[in-house]
């Protein structure tokens, strides 16, 4: 029998040993394997008086309901991300989890050890499985929860854990009706209705059909920012990643594939980013976010990180309707759990890996990440 691999089990045929980052705020001076120097990397509007400051990433206030659509469309067209006022996440949930957060990594180390991820697993405690494709270890650490984080949060908090799984229960259950929401703003602004997308279930809110994974990240405070990486450039797997940082800069985003973009914080605010399988189901009309976490020596910070991508067995490929002879067919049909286990290898070039042939000229291609320097 051919049966479909579970999300949590998609790194079962590629494990990996990734050591864990020592007590980071017990250094005064940056060791040298957390020095990323990065001489050829793309500039920063923080660091390069060349880079304009005006050039910033579009906010949308989604209770502005004749404009929020066309403004969403033309974001992911041109950025592959908005932030978001006015989404309906009360902003109490969003301080719970900002507070759980905290209190997650403020724990001592040997304490989250006991939740941490192993070699061939998605969640728990450890850096992500992208710090291998980088020579130089990168300034944070995180936490995956994939599906119930039970069995995590009673090691983590014997007493407690009923709480936070509830508090992680209904922030999972907010940020995925957020993401149908945004998902049908942004494919309506395209042509494309709940009939060209079968795999939606039959009201069209996604709830039988997708997957959900949560990553909080904690990037302490560095002695010394400019040649540390928090979390080094990548694109999301997933078709919509809604982030949530904490009033503090760190998340930048590539512009026009040749310029880092501070996304500057904004109370309340949302980030909104495509994923590889958004960009690939609209053909390459939705460009799949580069980005990056950069640190500073002021302030420890937060993210919290809703990956919404398809359920097992839902099999993406471009919609039909975006299929012309303009714009020829570019990406094979791909599961999530076949993208990750792809990715887990050629990290990002993936998407370049499975295109079908060149985009349209005159199309820009920040999704061609070969290009993309890490230091
Ligand atoms: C479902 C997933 C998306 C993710 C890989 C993962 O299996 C679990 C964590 C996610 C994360 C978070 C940090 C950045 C990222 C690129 C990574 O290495 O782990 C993403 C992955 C992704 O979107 O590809
Ligand atoms: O911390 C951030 O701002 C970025 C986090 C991120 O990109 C991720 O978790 O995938
Ligand atoms: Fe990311």
């Amino acid at each position: 029998m051919n049966t479909i691999p579970k999300l949590t089990d998609v790194y079962k045929t590629h494990p990996l040993d990734i050591p864990t980052n020592k007590n980071l705020d017990s250094f005064e001076q940056l060791p040298d394997t957390y020095d990323w120097i990065q001489p050829d990397s793309f500039p920063s509007s923080l660091t390069d008086p060349n880079v304009s400051l005006s050039d910033s990433v579009p906010l949308i206030d989604l209770s502005d309901l004749p404009n929020a659509p066309h403004l969403i469309g033309n974001a992911l067209k041109t950025w592959g991300v908005f932030q978001v006022i006015n989404h309906g996440v009360p902003i109490s949930l969003l301080n719970s989890m900002e507070s759980f957060t905290n209190a997650l990594f403020d724990l001592p180390s040997p304490h989250k050890l006991k939740a941490a991820r192993t070699p061939d697993g998605v969640a728990g405690y450890g850096l992500p499985r992208i710090s291998t494709f980088f020579p130089k270890r990168m300034w944070s650490e995180g936490f995956t929860i994939v599906g119930s984080p039970l069995e995590h949060f009673q090691k983590l908090w014997p007493d407690e854990y009923s709480k936070y799984c509830d508090l992680t229960e209904e922030y999972s259950r907010e940020m995925g009706s957020l993401c149908g929401r945004l998902i049908w703003l942004a494919l309506g602004e395209l042509g494309i209705t709940q009939e060209d997308v079968n795999w939606a279930g039959s009201n069209g809110d996604f709830k039988t059909s997708t997957n959900a994974v949560i990553q909080l990240n904690s990037y302490p405070i560095c002695p010394d920012p400019d040649r540390a990486m928090g979390l080094g450039a990548h694109t999301d797997s997933s078709l919509l990643t809604i982030l949530y940082q904490n009033n503090s800069r760190g998340l930048q985003v590539l512009r026009e594939g040749n310029r880092w973009v501070m996304v500057e914080p904004v109370n309340g605010a949302l980030v909104v980013q495509v994923g590889d399988l958004l960009h690939i189901l609209t053909n390459g009309l939705y460009l799949s976010s580069v980005h990056q976490a950069v640190v500073n020596q002021t302030q420890k910070r937060i993210s919290i990180a809703y990956f919404f991508g398809p359920s097992e067995g839902v099999e993406i490929s471009p919609i039909n309707k975006l299929v012309t002879p303009t714009r020829p067919l570019l990406y094979p049909t791909i599961t999530w759990t076949e993208y990750l286990r792809k990715k887990a290898k050629l990290f990002n070039n993936t998407l370049s890996s499975i295109r079908l042939c060149a985009p349209p000229s005159g199309v820009l291609d920040i999704n061609d990440h070969s290009e993309v320097k890490v230091g």
